[in-house]
């Protein structure tokens, strides 16, 4: 007797292997089945629970998309800009003092400007350097979501264009023309967004909240604005500075002659809208714009990006490019200037590198 008293026939076990076999393999294919949805689902939300926030590739930002995120932000910080004037509780304080000894001015306008278009660039493009004019209080984060809608003015002048998340630089100004803002001289005022490749200026957008008008250019791409027809080469009139001027005048006479206008204005946003055919009631026009004292690149990015768009240029008064990563600061003053021979121009200044900068 076999032990137990069961015994096995041979077609009873070839059974019983194929019921085992059929049991293992039911309950594997579905665990790897469970496994591959599971691969398929999570794959497009590696970045996090929300939507992809852009269609580029990893590691890869499309400057189409940051142009249309440019323009949100810039308008966006300047509804709180706007919001913030007309309320009339500016809180306005001092934030510290220019080499030059004036008051630097923060008010509640660029702080609430500053956390709408920080939040906003950043929900968009997680990856990209933003250096901001004010400090973002990590504690005071907000939600600012990015729709990705491309504007149809931006559609159909620009094609989309992917560059490296990591050559990338974005610099805000949430409130140019701070010291005007305070005075109620609303028509100086600007927000700016400017995007720098390897440290050249290829995006800017200037805002004017008051008016609800934006210039946007994207180099070898397009803009929705365009340079004047002529421009006075000989005598031309020089936009400068209202509240940091230094030397500017005299250098400017000491160039273009004493009968030379020269127009004070605030505002960097505003001087290189100067230079531009800007259909805008409150806008002055000029021929060249100039700066000599230390200035800040939140402040000048954005116009130099619009000026190189558009085949102008903004160099240091001694030449040289502006390269926008790094320090945030610029020691070589400027000078821009659009359809006229700007090698002329700065040949004509007479050593100011070492006479105008205090
Ligand atoms: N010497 C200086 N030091 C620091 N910031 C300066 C400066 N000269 C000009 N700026 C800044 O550059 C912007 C344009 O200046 P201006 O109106 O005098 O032409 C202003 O920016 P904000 O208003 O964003 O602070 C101003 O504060
Ligand atoms: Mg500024």
């Amino acid at each position: 007797m076999a032990p137990m008293g069961i015994r096995l026939s041979p077609l009873g076990m070839a059974v019983f292997c194929l019921l085992g076999l059929g049991v293992l393999y039911h309950l594997y294919s579905g665990f790897l089945a469970g496994r591959f949805a599971f691969f398929m689902l999570s794959e497009p939300a590696a970045g996090g629970p929300e939507a992809p926030r852009s269609s580029a590739p990893a590691g890869a930002v499309d400057l189409r998309e940051l142009l249309a995120v440019s323009v949100l932000a810039a308008v966006r910080g300047g509804e709180e800009v706007k919001r913030v004037r007309e309320g009339n509780v500016l809180n306005e304080k001092a934030k510290g003092k220019t080499r030059e000894g004036a008051e630097e001015k923060l008010t509640s306008g660029d702080l609430l400007s500053n956390r709408k278009m920080f939040y906003l660039l950043k929900g968009a493009f997680p990856g990209v350097q933003i250096n901001s004019e004010e400090h973002v209080d990590a504690a005071d984060q907000e939600t600012v979501s990015w729709d990705r809608s491309i504007p149809e003015d931006i559609k159909k002048k620009i094609q989309p264009k992917e560059v490296p998340a990591e050559s990338v630089t974005v610099w805000i100004d949430p409130l140019d023309a701070t010291q005007e803002y305070t005075e109620d001289l609303r028509q100086y005022v600007t927000t700016m967004v400017c995007v720098a490749v390897n440290g050249k200026p290829v995006i800017g957008v200037i805002h004017k909240p008051f008016s609800a008008y934006t210039v946007w250019a994207m180099v070898d791409g397009g803009s929705n604005v365009k340079a004047r027809s002529s421009y006075n080469e000989k005598t031309p009139r020089i936009i400068v500075s209202r509240s940091h001027a230094g030397k500017v005048e005299q250098v400017a006479r000491q160039t273009f002659g004493n009968k030379t206008v020269i127009i004070p204005a605030g505002g960097a946003g505003y001087k290189v809208l100067a230079l531009l055919d800007v259909a805008e009631k409150n806008q002055e026009e000029a021929d060249v714009y100039i700066h000599v004292t230390y200035i800040k690149k939140w402040d000048i990015c954005a116009g130099n990006a619009v000026l190189r768009a558009l085949g102008g240029h903004m160099t240091t008064l001694a030449g040289e490019e502006i390269s926008y990563t790094g320090s945030d600061g610029n020691e070589g003053g400027l000078i821009a200037s659009i359809n006229m021979n700007h090698k002329a121009l700065i040949e004509k200044l007479p050593n100011l590198e070492k006479t105008s900068r205090k």
